[in-house]
This record gives structure tokens, sequence and C-alpha cells, in this order.
């Protein structure tokens, strides 16, 4: 399927704020036409819904108890963290730009990276080991795992187990031409507006070239008060990358798709910053994401999963979500 033709602002132009918002339904990178009608067509055959969750689905995901007997101060320790990822968050500091997202989302919508199934993406990812992360030193598919087995063993519903079997997949990008893990993994935060203190290590923006201009370094920068989460420009990274891969290619409903988008955006969903760029929508997906927050976190201090044992529950979960097309027995995704 083509990528749509979207003009994309010219990233030197003196107005990039102006030519940002003019053109952001662009950037918002939605779905082609194409991968519309064929999500549309496999959900009216599968009577999956999309859109919002039930509120039975709701009801299921906020009596979480998941993190009662946590010991919540042995995580996100940044201050005691080793150097590291002291060191990954400078670069990433300094290297998350306006100009730097724009040609990120360019490159992303220009290309297919590759075609393989959700279970060889995982296997794939698993020779990564995140330097962002000071809480885990486990691969990547045992910490899926662990996330997706803590929110089954909670009894809550299968498009969250899923969600939490594939929340990181978009780490990928790392082996697809990224610039190092800066642009992959670790927090997210705005670009275009004010840095907040919200964001953790806030003293290393001083060398990001956008802490200096005159309409970035504003509180409000591009956007507006309420402009809503879905007109905002989040650093890239693994969660907005394949918060687009799910949206174009499987069914799951949007508070799934928005634990994804936003599970690494610490400093709106757990530190309560930048509350002022939220519209009515956000608020119902910030309890969806506070929801997941818990199972991506606190599973790291559970047992190691056996990989083995579990796939074959887990295939049949992305077989509902990400159905196979004829002559598939696991839906082929482009990555
Ligand atoms: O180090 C971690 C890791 O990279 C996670 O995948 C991301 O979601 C978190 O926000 C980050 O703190
Ligand atoms: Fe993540
Ligand atoms: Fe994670």
């Amino acid at each position: 399927m083509a990528p749509a033709a979207v003009a994309m602002p010219p990233v030197e132009a003196p107005n990039v704020a102006e030519e940002f918002v003019d053109h952001r339904d662009g950037l918002a990178l939605e779905a082609t036409s194409d991968a519309v009608d064929e999500v549309n067509v496999l959900k009216a055959a599968m009577r999956v819904k999309n859109g919002t969750a039930s509120q039975e689905e709701v009801d299921l995901y906020e009596q979480s108890q998941f993190d009662a007997d946590k010991d919540k101060t042995q995580f996100r320790q940044y201050e005691d963290a080793c150097d590291r990822v002291k060191n990954f968050y400078r670069e990433q500091h300094e290297k998350q730009t306006v100009a730097y997202n724009l040609k990120a989302r360019n490159d992303f919508k220009s290309k297919t990276r590759a075609e393989m199934t959700i279970w060889q993406a995982m296997e794939k990812l698993n020779t990564l080991i995140d330097e962002s992360d000071p809480d885990t030193s486990l691969s990547q598919i045992e910490h899926l795992l662990q996330s997706a087995e803590a929110i089954r063993r909670d009894g809550k519903p299968k498009w969250f187990q899923l969600t939490g079997l594939i929340h990181d997949l978009g780490k990928l990008l790392f082996f697809y031409g990224a610039q190092g893990q800066w642009d992959v993994v670790g927090d997210t935060f705005p670009v275009g507006c004010a840095f907040e203190d919200s964001i953790i290590y806030p003293g290393t923006f001083a060398g990001n070239p956008d802490s200096k201009d005159p309409v970035y370094s504003t509180k409000h920068g591009i956007y507006s008060e309420g402009c809503g989460l879905d007109n905002v420009m989040l650093s890239w990274g693994h969660d907005e990358y394949l918060y687009h891969l799910c949206k174009e290619q499987s069914t799951l409903p949007d508070e799934a798709l928005a634990m994804i988008r936003y599970h690494s955006f610490y400093p709106w969903h757990s530190a309560g910053g930048y509350r002022w760029m939220m519209n009515e929508k956000d608020h119902e997906m910030l309890k969806a994401v506070k929801a997941f927050n818990p199972y991506d976190l606190y599973s790291k201090s559970d047992g190691i999963p056996e990989v083995k044992e579990l796939k074959s529950y887990y295939i049949e979960l992305i077989n509902t979500y990400f159905p196979p097309r004829e002559g598939e027995s696991e839906r082929v995704i482009k990555w």
C-alpha cells in the first residue's frame, strides 16, 4: 500500500511552528485509506470492537491490585542510576529536537522496514539490551511476557494481555535505521514547547537547541491549551512507531492504542506534567495508560517466564487482534 502523500513542512524554515500546526493532521500520520479499509473489513468480519472498550472492560482494568505488594522505592531510581543510564538521557535530551522529530516521522512514512510476524519480531528484539532502563537486565522477550502474564493473572481482558505482550516491540526500530538508542527507548516528552521539570534529568536539556528557540522554549510553544495529545509531537521512539503500526494493522481498541503510544510518557502519566495540553478524550486515555503502567514497571521483579510453554496461548491472542490473511497462519506485519 502506498504511504499517504503528505507535504512535510520545511524543517529549516523560521516559522516551523506555524507550518507544523497547519500540517499536523498529516504529521499525526493517520492511517492510509487502504489500510483503514482493510482493518474495517477485518473488524466487521470478526465482530471485534475497535473504538473504545466497553464499560465492563474499563471496570476490569480499573480494579487492579497487581502492584499492592510491590516495593515501589526499588524502581526508577534515576539519581542512583549507573552512568550508562545517565549518559543515555543526556544524549536523548540534547538530540530530540523538533527538526529531528519531523525528519523521523517523514522517514517512517517513506518505507516499510521489514515484513515479519509478531512472534518473529519478539525473537529479533531479544538481542537488544535497553540502555535507558535502570530496572531490568532481562531480555526483551522476557519483559514482554512478564508484563502480559501479570495482566493475565489479574484476569484482565485479552486485548489488555496482548497489549502487554507487544507494547515494547517498537524497539525493533533500533535495527532499522535508528541513530542510536536515544531515538528508540527511554521516557518520552513533548517537543515544540518548553521541557518541563516533570521529565527526569531536566537539567540536561540545556544542550538541546530547542531550549533556546523563541517559540519552542515557551510554555505552550507551537501548541495551545487543550489541543489534545493526538496533536502533540512526542519525542520519537518505540511508542510512537508501534502505535502507528497497530493503528493500521490491528483491531486493538483505542485504550490499547493509548497504552502503547503513551506508556513511556512518564512526565504526563506519572509525574502529573503537561496537563494543560489534554482534551476530553485524553482524560479517558490517561486512565487506561495508568492502568497499564504497573504491569510494565513492577512486573520486572517477577519470576522469569517460560517462553516455550506460553507461546501457543499468545499466538492465539495475536491472531485475534492481528488476523492472518488468507494463506497465512500468522499475520505478516509490515514493520
Ligand atoms: O527505560 C525504559 C524503557 O525504555 C521502556 O521501554 C520505556 O517504556 C520506559 O519509559 C523507559 O523508562
Ligand atoms: Fe517501553
Ligand atoms: Fe516495557
